[in-house]
């Protein structure tokens, strides 16, 4: 199914005026509901452009209207175990937060307060119906992305720390690592949390709107379903984005601007992989965002609607067409509708808690066992197959870690069901404590989270019989290497995970569940799942450890990055001091970085600062000499401001060069690009280029090499005049040479100054 998308045109505000109003709701005929947005042509006031969309809300619609028809056929979905994700997208000021938030007044409050509403509700129902065999617990995080900086909205601002909260990948979906989550009993519980939670989100006032969200703000509600043993997680997530501003508009001041070049960046990077995915492409660039990596937007399971604020006066006229161009490819995204999978309870593992609403930790899995695997269908073709065969009623345990060398009376004893929602915002504790002198006498070793097939769920489940099992070394180490292989593999492409999940899942997988002659045993009729010694659980460990500690490194060389690019927009800014405080804050990051040490060398040189080797007198000589010999030299690892892990190609301007690296990037005669990126077929280079001149992000044409605000001022009017709206592209290189006040020169050093990453 695809991606929802909805669109609702705000109501007109306080001076605001009818004879201005230019954005309409229609319908494809009459008596068919409305789906068409229409707007009149910037250029020619008598023409109109026509996006259409799932569904249209005109001015009058009401809060309740709204989640009415978008919201609440939703919710038995969420109470089946699917993920629901509602987010509003919008220009600045168009009602976003008004949509997802509303006002204080029972028939102002916005979509959050009634899904939750509407969750609570259900979930007594549920516990009513059950006779209180089925519980149902709430619990919520709340979390904003400020500067591509995530904080924790349910902790006081004070506790926040400059680099905010790292983000990770696991099974599948991005979480947040250190998030506190809160358990919700009710209404009154969450409208306090959030009341007091929106406290402490970023919001700022811009000429357009006086309480502006200066961040994106996603709450997460999670629903845990709990049946004896059996345990049913789902999650909606309800997520207001900052809004795109047009700086023209906004009269931004130096902070605002920052503010506003984050939002934008990460907006125009949405748009960026919504484009992508709507074409098909391989690589979609998610990761050039915090935002976008946590939307995942076509990658998540579940259900995905997305609704569009629009305002409908003419003074939005531009950005009202740039937002529609956007959201109406937003249509073609498809998402799969699959369900959570039902877990057993198990005994909480003492190492778990690094906090966040998914963050409890579990023993690896394979990863074709760690995703939203199942269909409903797939869940009844497999209890079909087990009816059929005549299997004992026992979940199947497809992949388990640790080995059970218990009796079973106390293999029986995990059973008992753990506390049902453990508070995971206690910090991470350290893995030793999973070691088996420190447990195996006192606690049993937590049960492995076992697939239970759709027949076992009906029954309660049996004790688990296993016997303990050898595993040669080599057995061991293929074992391990290939789940590095699969873990690797997965964080590696956005694309092969997603081509991956779309794959017919197997139902039972990986070497290590496959039974080998020494792995398996049969006792009693019960076919047994290979077991794990302690070796496999403590290297399988120690990867997971390994695999932390370099998402930690991916976070930190990202904030070395935030530092290089705000070192870029102070020197812009013509900040040079500015500058040269933010290269020597990314320098940690990139220790010994040839090119950075040479730009802070430089900027040195230039603001007439000593150097410290200088000040210390000849001695020390030698050493800042060879400073700047490593700067001239150029190194392979040399970092650029804008670079990214996964592109191929960077924006922006390509910073100064040293010898050696202008020799690595330059062919002879001193051009960094070929002929062909003119008029031949459009290279790396000249595609990036012209995305950022078709994005018309003002932000991001001024950081073109030679663009002035001026520049980028009017080529950006230009596009908006010479096409006929937001929807004209400029295809070719040749062709943005043709514009007024480009000309060869220009686009040749807009060209240069791109850098092509590393392939
Ligand atoms: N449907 C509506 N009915 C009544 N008032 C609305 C509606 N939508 C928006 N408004 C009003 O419009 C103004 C701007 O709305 P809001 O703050 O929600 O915009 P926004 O898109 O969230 O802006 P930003 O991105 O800057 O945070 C507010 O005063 C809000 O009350």
């Amino acid at each position: 199914m695809s991606v929802r998308v909805v669109a609702r045109i705000r109501p007109l505000l306080e001076k605001e005026l009818d004879k201005d109003v230019i954005v309409h709701a229609d319908r494809v005929d009459d008596g068919k509901p409305l789906t068409l947005v229409k707007i009149p042509s910037p250029k020619n006031g008598a023409e109109e452009f026509s996006f259409a969309f799932n569904s249209v809300y005109e001015q009058a619609t009401s809060q309740e209207a709204l989640f009415t028809a978008e919201v609440a056929p939703h919710m038995k979905a969420l109470f089946q175990g699917l993920d629901v994700t509602i987010f509003a997208y919008g220009v600045t000021g168009t009602g976003k937060t008004h949509t997802m938030r509303g006002g204080l007044r029972l028939a102002e409050r916005g979509v959050i307060p009634r899904l939750l509403s509407n969750v609570f509700r259900r979930g007594k129902k549920m516990m009513k119906d059950t006779d209180g065999a089925t519980t149902v617990a709430v619990a919520l995080s709340y979390y904003e992305i400020y500067n591509d900086k995530v904080y924790d909205l349910l902790e006081p601002p004070e506790k926040r720390t400059p680099a905010g909260l790292p983000l990770r990948e696991k099974d599948g979906k991005t979480m947040v690592v250190g998030l506190s989550e809160r358990c919700c009993e009710d209404l009154k519980d969450f409208e306090k949390l959030y009341i007091e939670a929106n406290n402490n989100r970023v919001t700022a006032s811009t000429k357009l709107n006086a309480h502006s969200s200066r961040s994106h703000a996603i709450l997460r509600v999670k629903v845990t379903q709990t049946t004896g043993d059996m345990v049913k997680e789902s999650t909606a997530s309800a997520i207001d984005l900052a809004g795109s501003e047009d700086n023209r508009r906004t009269d931004n001041g130096k902070e605002r601007l920052v503010e506003s070049a984050a939002i934008n960046k990460s907006l125009f990077v949405l748009s960026q992989c919504i484009d992508a995915i709507s074409r098909g492409d391989k690589r979609i660039p998610y990761r050039e965002s915090k935002m976008t990596r946590i939307l995942s937007l076509g990658q998540n399971n579940g259900i995905t609607i997305m609704i569009l604020n629009l305002a409908p006066i003419r003074s939005y006229h531009l950005d009202t067409l740039s937002s529609l161009n956007v959201s109406s490819r937003a249509k073609r995204i498809e998402v799969r509708e699959i369900e959570n999978e039902i877990v057993y309870k198990q005994a909480p593992r003492t190492n778990s808690g690094l906090g966040g609403a998914h963050m409890q930790r579990q023993p690896l899995r394979p990863l074709n066992n760690a995703h939203n695997v199942h269909t409903g269908a797939l869940a009844a073709k497999a209890a079909d197959k087990a009816e059929k065969a005549e299997k004992p009623d026992k979940p199947v345990k497809l992949f388990a870690v640790y080995t059970d060398k218990k009796p079973a009376a106390v293999v029986a004893a995990r059973t008992i069901p753990a506390p049902a929602a453990a508070n995971t915002s206690l910090p991470r504790q350290p893995l030793q404590s999973k070691s088996p002198s420190e447990t195996s006498d006192t606690l049993p070793r937590p049960s492995k989270l076992a697939r239970p097939t759709a027949q076992s769920l009906l029954r309660p489940p049996q004790p688990i019989t296993t016997t303990q099992i050898s595993i040669t070394p080599s057995q061991i180490e293929a074992m391990v290497e290939k789940k590095v292989a699969e873990i690797l593999a997965s964080r590696a492409a956005a694309e092969a995970e997603a081509a991956a999940a779309a794959a017919p899942q197997p139902t039972t997988t990986t070497t290590i569940t496959e039974p080998t002659p020494t792995a398996t045993t049969t006792t009693a009729g019960t076919t047994t799942q290979p077991e794990i010694s302690d070796e496999v659980q403590r290297r399988l460990e120690a990867l997971e450890r390994r695999i932390d500690s370099e998402s930690r490194s991916d976070d930190s060389r990202s904030e070395g990055l935030r530092f290089l690019l705000q070192a870029r927009q102070a020197k812009e800014r013509g900040d040079e001091e500015g500058a040269l405080r933010f290269y020597e804050r990314a320098l940690p990051f990139f220790p010994g970085q040839a090119k950075l040490l040479g730009k802070i060398e430089r900027l040195r040189v230039k603001l007439g600062i000593q150097r410290k080797a200088e000040r210390k007198g000849r001695g020390k000589k030698n050493r800042a000499t060879s400073g700047d010999e490593e700067y001239q030299e150029g190194t392979e690892a040399d970092i650029d401001e804008d670079e990214r892990e996964d592109d191929h190609v960077v924006a922006g301007r390509s910073p100064a060069r040293g010898k050696g690296a202008s020799k690595k990037r330059a062919p002879k005669g001193g051009k960094v690009f070929e002929e062909e990126e003119f008029d031949g077929p459009a290279s790396p280079r000249a595609r990036q280029l012209l995305e950022i001149v078709n994005s018309r992000d003002l932000v991001l044409i001024k950081g073109l090499h030679g663009f002035g605000a001026k520049k980028a001022q009017d080529l950006v009017d230009c596009l908006t005049l010479r096409g006929d709206g937001a929807s004209w592209r400029v295809e070719s290189l040749a062709q943005l040479r043709m514009l007024p006040g480009m000309g060869g020169r220009t686009v040749e050093r807009a060209c240069e100054g791109l850098v092509v990453a590393p392939v």
